[in-house]
């Protein structure tokens, strides 16, 4: 069984590695969203492969380190791409939830990145 949770956070940020004349050279902000997808067998007692609440509870403080704050002023998201900014979610939550099987980060609606641990 597959489920995902879905997050926001506001953030700024730019792209260090991107040349002068780039638009996202320069700080910017955007409203992020994040999908946390894990795979697992349903318990049959509670009906879930994970409680929701468990999820939230292990991403809170990720979430409460990006949301309205300057991403490449954490630690780790120095370039804080899209598709950085995924594998630095996947390594920290991956540990305290092994089902975890995908994190998708979207910068807009039109583009995202998703890491699986590959
Ligand atoms: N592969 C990637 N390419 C780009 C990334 C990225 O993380 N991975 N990031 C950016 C910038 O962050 C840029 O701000 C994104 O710009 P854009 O998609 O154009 O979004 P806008 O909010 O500026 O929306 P527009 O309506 O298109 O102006 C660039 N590339
Ligand atoms: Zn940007």
């Amino acid at each position: 069984m597959r489920i995902t949770q879905a997050f926001t956070f506001e953030a700024a940020h730019r792209l260090p590695h991107v040349p002068a004349t780039h638009k996202c050279h320069r700080m910017h902000g955007h409203s992020y969203r994040v999908e946390l997808q894990l795979d697992g067998k349903v318990n049959p007692e509670t009906g879930f492969v994970i409680d929701f609440f468990d999820l939230e509870e292990a991403f809170g403080p990720l979430l409460a380190q990006l949301d309205h704050h300057t991403l490449n002023e954490i630690e780790g998201l120095e370039n804080p791409t899209a598709e950085n900014i995924a594998s630095w979610i996947w390594t920290r939550v991956r540990p305290l939830l092994p089902e975890l099987s995908s994190v998708k980060v979207f910068e807009t609606p039109m583009c995202w990145a998703e890491y699986d641990g590959n």
